[in-house]
């Protein structure tokens, strides 16, 4: 693996849960893998657990940090081939990105999706010009498509919490310690296959589609039942969602859910838009039920989740959260290692 760009980059996502899962066991046990060897963090948008993770992960591994908030405090870039550049962008994403190159050995970038211009969102300009230009790897810190080291800390959390995934599912005949309340499903000793719900929810602001889009794409790799839920109108990438089921029923779709996972994105065929508020789309702790509740954070209390959620036993946001250091240090080490 050369650049950490998709969930596609994962060769085999059990193996490398667990790999992740033995990291987080001794966090500074490959300590010397990555001595001498820089990471540079270029953030075109906003972060604090992308930022702090991905620096403990490389700490972790023995690196140095360079980070540098490219969205007000670099040159403009410019990644149009052959443009006159007599207008707003200082610097070509050509030179950039060969320059970076020489002061790191390995490149992570955040640029989100601008939701105006769905062609252009779905070039993934930053994140390819950097991949097209640079020498070093590159790791997606979230594009305009997607999150992946979101999606891995999410599948090393669902397998923590007897999701799909878990270490003992190949040699599975147990009919203990299954997820959740139900025995639906339960067959002759084998385990029911864990339910997870992925629910649109509300939010002010327009919002990329990369968090839930990574999600959707490891889900897919689990041997898990997986729904999505959304009012009608934000059906997500189809050529991403595949043969997911969607349910427009939300009440439905979380009934016996193992976890939910909720998250706000625009609309994508009205691309970019908010089309209306649905405020009844919050979760709450009657729609949740039993299940665990997820969210990548950072997330609005009593407009995406109600308090009641957020503080009880049955949330994981805070496990996700420092699930994205194992996240990020798995993908740095194969890195790494790639570089032996
Ligand atoms: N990296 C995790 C989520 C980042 C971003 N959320 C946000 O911009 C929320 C901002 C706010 O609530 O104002 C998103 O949905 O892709
Ligand atoms: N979940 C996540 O990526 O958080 P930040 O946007 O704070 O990095």
């Amino acid at each position: 693996m050369k650049n950490y760009f998709s969930i596609q980059d994962i060769d085999s996502l059990p193996d490398w849960v667990s790999e992740a899962r033995q990291l987080k066991g001794s966090p500074t046990s490959q300590k010397q893998l990555g001595v001498g060897k820089t990471l540079c963090l270029l953030f075109f948008n906003n972060s604090l657990r992308t930022r702090l993770s991905t620096q403990k992960a490389a700490m972790n591994l023995g690196m140095e940090v360079m980070v540098m908030n490219f969205g007000n405090e670099g040159w403009a870039l410019e990644y149009g081939d052959g443009t006159v550049m007599d207008q707003g962008t200082s610097e070509h994403i050509k030179e950039a990105a060969q320059v970076v190159s020489q002061y790191c050995d390995i490149v992570a970038i955040r640029a989100f999706a601008g939701l105006k211009d769905k062609a252009k969102d779905e070039a993934e300009e930053v994140l390819n010009g950097f991949i097209s230009y640079a020498s070093v790897s590159v790791v997606n810190m979230e594009s305009s498509i997607g999150h992946p080291l979101q999606a891995l800390a999410d599948a090393i959390t669902l397998a923590e919490h007897q999701g799909p995934n878990r270490e003992t599912d190949s040699q599975e005949n147990k009919t203990d310690d299954k997820p959740g309340k139900s025995e639906q499903g339960q067959q002759s000793g084998a385990r029911r296959k864990p339910k997870i719900v992925l629910s649109w929810a509300p939010h002010p602001k327009a919002l990329p589609h990369a968090v839930a889009n990574s999600f959707v794409e490891m889900m897919r790799r689990q041997d898990a039942e997986f729904v999505i839920t959304h009012p009608k109108g934000y059906e997500l990438n189809p050529e991403i969602t595949g043969d997911v089921p969607i349910e427009y029923n939300q009440k439905k779709a979380c009934e016996n859910a193992d976890f939910v996972y909720a998250k706000n994105w625009s609309s994508y065929s009205d691309y970019g838009k908010v089309l209306h508020q649905n405020s009844d789309w919050m979760m709450t702790q009657e729609k949740l039920g039993a299940a665990k509740f997820m969210h990548c954070l950072p997330v609005r209390r009593n407009v995406v989740v109600e308090d009641a959620v957020l503080d009880s036993g049955q949330s994981l946001v805070i496990e996700q959260a420092n699930n994205r250091t194992y996240a990020a240090q798995v993908v740095l080490k194969k890195l790494l290692e790639n570089m032996r």
